[in-house]
């Protein structure tokens, strides 16, 4: 199954628009799990364990991992997802991006090392840098749009030819890249204007939209602004907000209790 078909299908078994994003930082695990082996997989794992139901998608951010050494812990908690909840597409958040013979290797990285269903690329370079990973059909490819940081109109809001640089991305992943229909963009949910304008130029495609919870992204806002025809067309993802409900070993059901939430107030706006 490709990852759009898992997509299309996880919204509609799970009812939910709601990414857990996984961004386990050793510093904020409670006490009970900071210093058992393999710490990162087990906090995971028990994160998972108690939103499976409730999500349309994992988020883990490499840098979490790699900057402690722990790609193992990423490949077994990526493992654990695909055997324990095999219909929850997993989205390796990485921002790759390098010319081409380079971008082949981070596409290996994604596909073929960590097996994930989707990951996050970073466009700039060009089409070289991207058609690696364009090139897995079933696989799908998140590039950075409008992204959720302060900073994002630095670069993103840049006229050229008479309209803002991320509009133009949009338009050229749409027009252009998207000739396997794999491709996702990177909305950020604190922009729900740009988000609006976005949606009006790309039709259904898919976004992928951090910025709830930590961020403090409007979700009435964002939903209305991102949403497709259907109430779909959303992947709204929360990491701090989610994984760090609870600084106590009550942690995975504060977790729940915080998705729970989020999936009702998502819902609410789709219809
Ligand atoms: O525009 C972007 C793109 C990616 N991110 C990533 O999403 C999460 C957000 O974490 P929160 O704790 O929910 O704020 C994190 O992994 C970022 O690297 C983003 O925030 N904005």
């Amino acid at each position: 199954m490709s990852f759009i078909e898992k997509l299309n299908s996880i919204w509609e078994e799970n009812d939910s628009l709601v990414c857990v994003g996984l961004d386990p930082d050793l510093e904020r695990f409670p006490k009970s799990i900071r210093d058992v082996p393999d710490a990162i997989f087990q906090f995971n794992k028990r994160i998972i364990d108690a939103t499976h139901d409730l999500v349309c998608a994992y988020k883990p951010q490499i840098a979490y991992f790699s900057a402690e050494s722990a790609e193992d812990q990423l490949t077994k908690t990526i493992q654990y997802i695909q055997s324990e909840y095999p219909s929850i597409p997993i989205i390796l958040d990485s921002k790759r991006g390098d010319i081409g013979s380079t971008a082949n290797k981070y596409a290996v990285e994604a596909f073929e090392r960590f097996k994930v269903d989707a990951v996050t690329i970073n466009p700039y370079m060009g089409y070289d840098s991207a058609e690696p990973f364009l090139s897995y059909q079933d696989k799908g490819t998140v590039l950075l749009c409008r992204t959720s940081n302060s900073g994002a109109s630095d670069i993103q809001d840049l006229i050229v030819d008479g309209v803002p640089l991320y509009q133009k991305v949009a338009t050229l992943i749409s027009d252009k890249w998207n000739y396997n229909n794999n491709c996702l963009l990177v909305v950020g949910a604190t922009w729900p204007s740009q988000m609006a304008k976005v949606r009006s130029l790309v039709g259904d495609m898919p976004f992928l939209v951090p910025g709830v919870g930590a961020q403090g992204g409007d979700i009435e806002a964002l939903v209305k602004a991102g949403k497709t025809a259907n109430g779909k067309g959303l992947i709204i993802s929360s990491s701090r907000g989610v994984i760090y409900a609870s600084g106590e070993d009550d942690f995975d059901s504060k977790a729940r209790e915080v998705v729970l939430k989020l999936r009702s107030q998502i819902n609410l706006h789709r219809k």
